[in-house]
Formats: structure tokens, C-alpha cells, sequence
């Protein structure tokens, strides 16, 4: 079930040899369940540290992740990721090349039934819109065509909160553009509560529903950002 996302009075840091580096203090935000927020901001202002800390990748030196009634992270509770029901589509993660596209929506529900499986594989990819590429394999679909299977093979362990790091920046200008509509379309039509993160103004107005935008630390405020 989709929920809802609240970060209060977040800081990450990075040890170096100089001690911990702080990339972001006192961070908040809320997203409401069902909607979708975007994270703007330059290049090394901490989104994807952000995001990497709702994920549970990276530990909190301060503050509190909260989705729904569950304390993902805080300086004494760390949930593996594994068990967040957090999604991801981020930039690194690609489709697994030697798996069909079926395989790799399916991935996330190695575990489940092989009848659940089908069913969910099919019904996912009925929702992006490639009922009938199954058992093609990743190399022979478009840039646009593999990020849909990207958003199916995230979004089909029913995510409580979904995350998407840049998802489009591979791609050309027009099917960036139609991508990010699509997109949309499809997160509210499963009622997805879902963080973008992007440095494209554009994408996240056409996108989300409320921005953030954040600013590098050493020019931060006390709240690293406002609406
Ligand atoms: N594993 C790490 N160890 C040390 N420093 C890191 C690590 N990951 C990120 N940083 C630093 O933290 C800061 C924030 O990085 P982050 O990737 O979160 O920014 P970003 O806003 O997502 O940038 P971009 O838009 O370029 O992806 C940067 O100064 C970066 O160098």
C-alpha cells in the first residue's frame, strides 16, 4: 500500500580522512500519500544522498525518515532496505541484459507464486504500455521503451514509496518530454507515492505535484529548502 513520506530535521554526512562532511543538515519534507514530490537543486546539493537515506543505503547522522506509521531510519532505527517497501528507479540501475523483460519485472517477486507472477508481469506491463515485449530482451527496445520496464519492475512489489533518480536523462529531448507525461499518468493512476529527483525544472513542474528545491550546504539555510 502506498503511504505516506515524513523526513524531519534529516543530516547525512560522509566520513573523510578530515572527519564527517556534512552534504545535508536539518532537511524536511512531507509528501502526502498518492502524491508525487520533486527534488531540484545543483549538482552536489545531496538529492541523491537524500534519496539514498529514504532507500536505506546510507545511515542518518541526525533527524528521522518516517513512512506511514514505520520509522524507516533515525539515529537509532535503521530498517534494511529490503524491508522499506521503498521502489527504485535510479540511473544506475539498469535492466538486467540477460533476463527477458518479463524476468526482469518480475524480479522483485522471485518469492511469490509463479501464478501471482504472471499476473502481475502482465498487468504491469499492460500499464506501460508493452503487453506484447515479455520475451524480448532489453538490447532490442528503445532508451524509452527500457525505462518502462524499469518503472514495471519497480513498481511491481506494490512499493509504498517510489523513487526516481534522474530517470530520464539518458534519453533524447521528445521522448524525455513524452516519457515524463506518461509517466505521471501512470503513478497516479496506481495512486504511487513517489520522490523525483532532477535537475530539470521543466520535468519536475510536468511531473510532481509539489518542488523542493535544495541549495549546497554552505549556502543552505537552516531549512535546507522551501515549496
Ligand atoms: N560516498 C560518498 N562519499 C563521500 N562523499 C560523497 C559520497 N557520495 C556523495 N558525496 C558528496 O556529497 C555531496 C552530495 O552528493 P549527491 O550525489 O547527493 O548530490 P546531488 O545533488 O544528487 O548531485 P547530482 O545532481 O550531481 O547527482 C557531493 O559533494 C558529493 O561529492
Amino acid at each position: 500500500m502506498t503511504a505516506a513520506l515524513r523526513i524531519d530535521q534529516l543530516s547525512l554526512a560522509y566520513d573523510t580522512l578530515r572527519g564527517a562532511h556534512f552534504v545535508v543538515r536539518d532537511f524536511r519534507l512531507e509528501v502526502q500519500s498518492g502524491s508525487i514530490a520533486s527534488l531540484l537543486g545543483p549538482s552536489g546539493c545531496g538529492k541523491t544522498s537524500v534519496l539514498r537515506a529514504i532507500a536505506g543505503f546510507e545511515p542518518v547522522q541526525g533527524g528521522e525518515i518516517r513512512l506511514g506509521d514505520a520509522v524507516l531510519s533515525s539515529t537509532s532505527v535503521h530498517l534494511p532496505p529490503e524491508k522499506r517497501h521503498v521502489g527504485m528507479m535510479f540511473q544506475e540501475y539498469g535492466l538486467f541484459p540477460h533476463l527477458s523483460v518479463a524476468q526482469n519485472v518480475v524480479f522483485g517477486l522471485r518469492r511469490r507464486p509463479h501464478a501471482e507472477q504472471n499476473a502481475r508481469c502482465d498487468e504491469l506491463l499492460r500499464l506501460v504500455g508493452l503487453q506484447d515485449a515479455g520475451r524480448k530482451y532489453p538490447h532490442e527496445l528503445s532508451g524509452g521503451q527500457q525505462q518502462r520496464v524499469a518503472l514495471a519492475r519497480a513498481l511491481a512489489p506494490s512499493p509504498a514509496l517510489l523513487l526516481l533518480d534522474e530517470p530520464f536523462s539518458n534519453l533524447d529531448a521528445a521522448t524525455r518530454e513524452r516519457l515524463t507525461v506518461e509517466v505521471r499518468d501512470i503513478l497516479k493512476q496506481t495512486g504511487q507515492t513517489a520522490v523525483l529527483v532532477t535537475h530539470n525544472e521543466s520535468e519536475a513542474r510536468t511531473m510532481a505535484d509539489s518542488m523542493l528545491v535544495m541549495r549546497p550546504l554552505a549556502h543552505a539555510t537552516q531549512d535546507a529548502g522551501s515549496h
